[in-house]
């Protein structure tokens, strides 16, 4: 049985009156792809946000290799092994892609500074297919390359769970399938990943498992098959699309 690397227990984010999401519980195991799944405005972003540190839960626990991550701030959870990459990208548009991969070797888990930190950013570049922009300001790049740069920056850090949100959003037909290769490519190297993704193909090739949310609740949990056949998580959907 694979090791639990994230544990979240009974987590409820408020904002005022709206429960955005309400106790919710789930584990991720080593080495695994967990898909967190559900229609628009279920909660998905406020959990990434309140496991990645951006917001603290209202009340509940994250626990990353053991340690407490609620209410730690952005910063502390990266450092304690926590990378994500964000829904609308966020870099160093007027820095270079190298620098870029740098910065996020400098501020991950693992920190790398100077010729370790650079050597590191450029076998990343290499491995995600960006060496021959490298030297360009991300402000000049493609769309899937500004992708594929947020990407390296966040595995620059050697996070321990990688947190990848909505990264395949927007991607033409080609592209998705690119970014699909790519995500699986770091599935099979042993990453432990949490994804939330609208792209149902994507769910079905690269999870393990996949939870469920639905206005704010687990609604459900298991293999990409089981989710995706539960009557519930369908009436969850079709309600979202008559919405
Ligand atoms: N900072 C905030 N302040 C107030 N309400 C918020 C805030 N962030 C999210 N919400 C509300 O919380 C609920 C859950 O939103 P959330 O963005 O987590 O859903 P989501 O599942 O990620 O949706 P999508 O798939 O559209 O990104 C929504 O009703 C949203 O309006």
């Amino acid at each position: 049985m694979s090791r639990t690397v994230l544990q979240v227990r009974n987590v409820t984010k408020r904002f005022g009156g709206l429960v955005a999401v309400n106790d919710v519980s789930f584990d991720v195991t080593e080495h695994s792809v967990m898909g967190l799944i559900g229609p628009n405005g279920s909660g998905k972003s406020t959990m990434i946000n309140m496991i990645s540190g951006s917001f603290a839960p209202t009340a509940g626990s994250i626990r990353l290799e053991g340690h407490e991550l609620a209410g730690k701030p952005a910063h502390k959870v990266a450092r304690l092994g926590v990378g994500r990459t964000f829904q609308l990208v966020r870099l160093l548009p007027e820095l270079s892609v190298l620098d870029n991969v740098i910065a996020g070797a400098a501020f991950g888990h693992r920190r790398r500074w100077g010729a370790e930190a650079r050597a590191h950013a450029l076998t990343l570049i290499d491995r995600l297919g960006l060496t021959a922009v490298m030297g360009m300001p991300v402000s000049a790049l493609t769309y899937i390359d500004t992708k594929r740069v947020e990407l390296a920056r966040a595995l620059a850090g050697d996070p321990e769970v990688l947190l990848l949100d909505e990264w395949l959003a927007g991607l033409n037909p080609t592209e998705l399938g690119t970014g699909i290769a790519l995500i699986r490519s770091l599935r099979d190297e042993g990453r432990t990943i949490i994804l939330v993704e609208h792209v149902m193909d994507a769910i079905r090739s690269l999870c393990d498992r996949c939870v469920v949310m639905s206005s704010g609740t687990r609604i459900a949990e298991g293999t990409p098959a089981e989710v995706l056949s539960d009557p519930e998580v369908i009436r969850a959907y079709l309600g979202d699309d008559d919405a």
